[in-house]
């Protein structure tokens, strides 16, 4: 728990992202329903010493949207993994029913002070920071639907494997919500499917089946469902195989680049999303689309 303390406070934002310097304060919401917040962990590890490798077991019903606290845990156990030179892989896939992840919780930018807002963003920094420049090999197991930030997730993953099923979808899905994916989450993108492919995903905001996400490789593989986690567990075995030192070296060279310029611009960047994220005409845009998801379930 001290971990935890620690990680939050390193996340204070600056005064200089008070309500007041930003002249607003996000609307209360009235109709959305808060969740409690539970105190069960919303990641489950297991790690089996004897392969060195981890899977990360991701268990926040509804649909392991990616709160504070869901990022808080998961930057913890990626922490440990990381600091275990036992453990050389690491596989994350869902616990949730047809939802890899719903992508970051958005009652965590709706209606919450420029504070909060900031540490939010801080800790979705350091996921991604962690994740994308891990010396693991790491593996997405895709078993269900995947929007945004649950795109981005797997996307910082070294390989992709999805349930073939088409009531699934993938992809970065920002402007559909009236927000602007950052840069980073475009060139992780960018790094994956290519510059072209890329754009018009982002500007249309597309969510793409899993035939159509392979085509333009968002995804690496399709399987039968059943059989998503030990296609993944298969590959890992394969990706061992490779001279560690070797491999690494050859991640970060292709991965350094993006991952420098968020860390150089850390607070840069999270002052645009909370400027961004906080302003009036955006909050508006949350309130529907959140609407719009209600609506859709009726
Ligand atoms: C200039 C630039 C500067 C800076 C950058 C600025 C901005 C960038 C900012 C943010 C980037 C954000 C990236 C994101 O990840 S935003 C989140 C986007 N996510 C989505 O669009 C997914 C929405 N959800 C769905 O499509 C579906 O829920 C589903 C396909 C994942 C699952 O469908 P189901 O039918 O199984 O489940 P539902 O009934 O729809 O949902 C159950 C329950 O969960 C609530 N919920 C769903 N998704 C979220 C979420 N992301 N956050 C919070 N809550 C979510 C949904 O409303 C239901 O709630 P109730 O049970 O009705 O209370």
């Amino acid at each position: 728990m001290a971990w935890r303390a620690a990680l939050r406070s390193k996340a204070v934002i600056p005064a200089l992202l008070s309500c007041s310097s930003h002249g607003r304060l996000c609307a209360s919401p009235t109709f959305i329903t808060q969740r409690n917040n539970s105190t069960s962990p919303k990641i489950k590890v297991d790690y089996d010493q004897t392969t060195g490798v981890a899977v990360m077991h991701m268990q926040s019903p509804p649909v392991n949207s990616l709160s504070l606290d869901f990022l808080t845990e998961l930057c913890i156990s990626l922490e440990k993994l990381e600091m275990d030179k036992g453990c050389r892989g690491l596989i994350i896939t869902s616990n949730q029913p047809k939802v890899f992840s719903a992508g970051l919780d958005i009652l965590e930018m709706y209606g919450k002070s420029p504070e909060h807002c900031g540490e939010f963003w801080k800790v979705v920094q350091e996921m991604w920071l962690k994740l994308y420049g891990s010396n693991m090999v790491t593996i997405a197991a895709i078993n269900g639907s995947s929007p945004a930030g649950g795109c981005l997730l797997s996307l910082t993953c070294d390989y992709r494997i999805m349930a073939d099923n088409p009531l699934y979808s993938i992809g970065l899905n920002e402007t559909q919500l009236g927000i602007v994916a950052p840069f980073w989450f475009k060139e992780t993108m960018v790094n994956t499917v290519g510059h072209r492919n890329t754009e018009v995903a982002l500007q249309l905001g597309l969510l793409y089946k899993p035939a159509e996400a392979l085509k333009i490789g968002l995804v690496d593989q399709l399987v039968p469902e059943d059989q998503v986690f030990s296609v993944a567990t298969q590959t890992m075995t394969k990706w061992l195989t490779i001279p560690e030192h070797a491999r690494q070296i050859t991640k970060s060279m292709m991965r350094n680049p993006t991952i420098d310029k968020l860390r150089t611009n850390r607070e840069a960047d999270i002052q645009n999303f909370v400027s961004f994220i906080t302003k009036e005409s955006i909050q508006k845009s949350l309130r529907m689309y959140m609407e719009m998801l209600k609506q859709r379930k009726a």
